[in-house]
């Protein structure tokens, strides 16, 4: 019997099968889809993807690569999601993970036995038990739509299932309204917004919010970021004068002028939005109050006819396998209060992999904590008491997320480079704990 089950087969779930493989302790791994990739499988037929067709990561090429697999040299900056796929099923091929993925296969349940370990209920009816479980199910499928007194008898969908301008709605000559100022809404309304589109393109948002852009002098402006033992003070004031230097003020655009800095809040990220914005094809609404039949009301009080809303307001963390409340987030979407943002300090059988929305990179952070749940697991590395970890985990919160405004979308935010360098301190220190033992 293999001693760890893996769930997911995304970014985060293959690059830890391939640490476990490298330290020769064996697992199983499942996805309920036909393939890799996970969220960047576009068209997923497990229905989880987020992917619309004209999407290109924010993160570019220069930050977003495993250590150990280089990204393709001839990939733009800023690679569409069709190449990451094509990344990381190259990934898997390379470093032989396929063999040991179930595809077509869901955990149901993942119930932990009194003793330690867990038993696994797999879609095929088949149970199975193991020592270790991984969750890397990912973060970005759970489409949350806030609730509106009133009814809309327009179009409505949620980021999550936009594909195109045409696809799931055939948005051409509609008024469209999208809500959000995240990352989705910039994408989703730089292009219904084109002329050729939308009639009319509204975005609502209830707060001002900075549109940061993709390049400084030429290069990504994440190529170059300043280093991770500066002070956060320090980076934040660099960072917030090159922004305020590049981008003005954002009533410039005619949007709402935000009333906290540019790093208080998760990246709001776009080349292309600002200048929809000033071009006046993307009218800024307020929040929004009711639904009217075919009209939008907004707070100010005005109204406008919509034919289609796209809701771009973010996701839920679930990890729908599980039955136990302490291991799932709470209603403020707030993830169990996890060491390293790995382990859950009552439960050593048990590890969280790539549950952050780490800045500025997503693909490898479960490939950093992979590095702890291996030498975990075989042996050579232990955590702290589990007081230790409960203090740690205080102060680790506190530093990642403590700056943002309190919101369901910033609760698994992480400072990604000050991360690595702590989580390598940390391995070090488990490391001489089991020598010490
Ligand atoms: N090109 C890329 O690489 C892309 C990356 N992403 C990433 O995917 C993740 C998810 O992004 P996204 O889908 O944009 O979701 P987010 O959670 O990041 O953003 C949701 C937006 O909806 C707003 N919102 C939420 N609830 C309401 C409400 N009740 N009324 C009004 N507004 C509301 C939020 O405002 P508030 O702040 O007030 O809560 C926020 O502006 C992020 O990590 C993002 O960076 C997404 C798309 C493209």
């Amino acid at each position: 019997m293999n001693r760890v089950c893996i769930i997911g087969a995304g970014c985060s779930g293959i690059t830890v099968a391939k640490r476990l493989k490298d330290h020769g302790i064996s697992y199983d791994q499942f996805d309920a889809s036909d393939d890799i990739g996970g969220n960047w499988y576009y068209n997923n037929p497990n229905g989880l993807s987020a992917c619309y067709q004209s999407l290109h990561i924010d993160t570019s090429k220069w930050r977003l690569a495993f250590e150990d697999y280089p990204v393709p040299a001839d990939w733009p900056d800023f690679p569409h999601h069709s190449q990451l796929l094509q990344y990381f099923r190259a990934y898997a091929a390379h470093f032989g993970l396929r063999e040991a993925i179930t595809f077509n296969t869901k955990v149901e349940k993942a119930k932990r036995k009194a003793g330690g370990g867990w038993e696994v209920t797999l879609s095929t009816g088949e149970t199975r038990a193991y020592e270790a479980l991984v969750v890397a199910n990912g973060h970005h499928w759970a489409a949350r739509i806030p609730e509106y007194p009133g009814h809309f008898d327009g179009e409505q969908l949620h980021s999550h299932s936009f594909r195109s301008a045409f696809e799931p709605v055939n948005c051409v000559g509609k008024r469209v309204l999208v809500v959000g100022m995240g990352n989705s809404a910039m994408d989703i309304a730089s292009e219904l917004s084109q002329r050729a589109i939308a009639e009319r393109l509204y975005v609502s948002t209830r707060r001002g919010v900075w549109v940061l852009p993709k390049y400084y002098k030429g290069q990504p402006i994440d190529k170059n970021p300043a280093p991770a033992w500066m002070p956060r003070k320090v980076r934040t004031a660099l960072g917030t004068r090159m922004i305020k230097g590049l981008v003005g003020r954002m009533s410039d655009y005619g949007l709402p002028e935000p009333e906290i800095g540019p790093f208080d809040a998760h990246a709001t990220v776009s080349g292309e939005f600002l200048l929809r914005a000033g071009s006046g094809d993307v009218v800024l609404k307020g929040s929004i109050d009711r639904l009217d039949g075919d009209c939008v009301v907004f707070k100010d009080g005005s109204g406008e006819a919509i034919d289609v809303i796209v809701w771009a307001t973010g996701y839920d963390i679930r990890f729908p396998f599980f039955d136990d409340p302490a291991l799932c987030a709470d209603a403020d979407n707030r993830p169990p209060p996890l060491f390293k943002r790995i382990m859950k300090p009552e439960v050593p059988d048990l590890f969280y992999a790539g549950l952050g929305q780490p800045l500025p990179t997503l693909v490898n952070f479960a490939e950093q904590q992979s590095k702890l749940i291996a030498a975990y697991l075989a042996g050579t590395y232990t955590p702290p008491a589990q007081d230790e970890m409960h203090r740690i985990i205080k102060a680790d919160e506190a530093y990642h997320t403590g700056h943002y405004y309190a919101a369901r979308r910033h609760t698994i935010q992480l400072d990604f480079d000050a991360y690595v360098r702590d989580l390598k301190k940390e391995i070090a220190r488990g490391t001489n704990r089991v020598k010490a033992a």
